[in-house]
């Protein structure tokens, strides 16, 4: 007779994160363990696990006990042989040093990203992660009454040069990579989580303007909404080890990289979870303006 392990799980935020303890996630994952490691991700949104031993083989097998999984980036080449498998390792000017969720310039963006740390350096490289629920709850109602209306076009192709500071080679390749197809999609800017039912603010980096007001007008007003989504209280600031693995719901939730770590090696390995298409507060669903989902962004079936 096998003895179920106990796992713990504990919030380690005031709003977002829990740990779970007790779990080698090495090993496979049976149905009833799928379950509440689902469930405690919609009810905190980061889920960590550390002191984790995984190689890719196992990353994957675990990233696909949450769903389906997507190929490793719409444009950004995979892994060597990984098709599923993105590899977070960028110079400076390089990082994911801006608030975003996820791959929301595509129509169903990722339901979930889960990431295992491969390199660490010995200081700085700390991954934020914000909720975006607990930023629509704070909300004062007159703002809220305004967001649910709006509706912001979201894309691969902007923002660049807002450093040029660091624009090398190397960012100017990745950036000529990055945007080798074009992708422009409408997606509410107030979303309701399919599974918990909570609104929350769907903005982030790649979203680009706000439908129906000019250049000028939608980064102010993403800029003032965006202000509640990476206030302290909501968010979450990991110190990687090696082996840890991070998983976070990327329908609710953005991200920050810090970029504060210089020319020190930093990998991570980076799976996501394929995602449904969003659904307003009115309402509406996400819509493709320009750039064909089907073609790169096919989710292959879970392990
Ligand atoms: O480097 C990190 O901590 C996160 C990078 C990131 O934003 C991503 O891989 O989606
Ligand atoms: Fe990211």
């Amino acid at each position: 007779m096998t003895i179920a392990p106990t796992i713990d799980i504990r919030r380690i935020g005031g709003r977002i994160g829990a740990e779970v303890i007790g779990v080698d996630l090495a090993r496979p994952i049976d149905t009833e363990l799928a379950a509440r490691l689902t469930g405690a991700l919609v009810e905190h949104k980061v889920l960590v696990f550390r002191g984790q031993d995984l190689d890719d083989e196992a990353h994957l097998r675990f990233a696909g006990t949450f769903g389906p999984l997507t190929a490793a980036h719409p444009t950004v080449p995979a892994v060597d042989g990984h098709a599923n498998i993105l590899a977070v390792q960028g110079g400076e000017g390089a990082r994911a040093n801006a608030w975003h969720t996820d791959v929301t310039f595509v129509v169903a963006p990722p339901k979930a990203t889960t990431l295992r740390s491969l390199v660490v350096p010995p200081y700085g490289g700390d991954t934020l992660i914000a909720d975006t629920a607990a930023a629509y709850a704070d909300l004062p109602e007159h703002l809220r009454l305004l967001a649910d209306r709006l509706w912001a076009v979201h894309t691969n192709d902007h923002d660049y040069a807002e450093h040029p500071q660091f624009r090398t080679d190397e960012v100017e390749a990745y950036h000529q990579v990055f945007v080798s197809q074009r992708y422009r999609t409408a997606h509410p800017v107030v979303r309701i989580h399919p599974e918990s039912g909570a609104p929350n603010l769907f903005i982030g980096g790649f979203a680009d303007t706000v439908i129906g007001l000019s250049r000028t007008e939608s980064k102010d007003l993403l800029r003032l909404l965006q202000a509640y989504v990476t206030r302290p209280e909501n968010t979450l600031r990991h110190r990687w080890a090696v082996g840890d693995v991070v998983v976070f719901d990327n329908r609710t939730t953005q991200h920050y990289a810090a970029d504060d770590y210089g020319d020190l090696p930093r990998k991570l390995h980076r799976v996501t979870v394929a995602g449904d298409v969003p659904v307003g507060a009115d309402g509406g669903t996400s819509y493709v303006i320009e750039g064909d989902d089907a073609g790169h962004y096919t989710p292959r079936a879970a392990r």
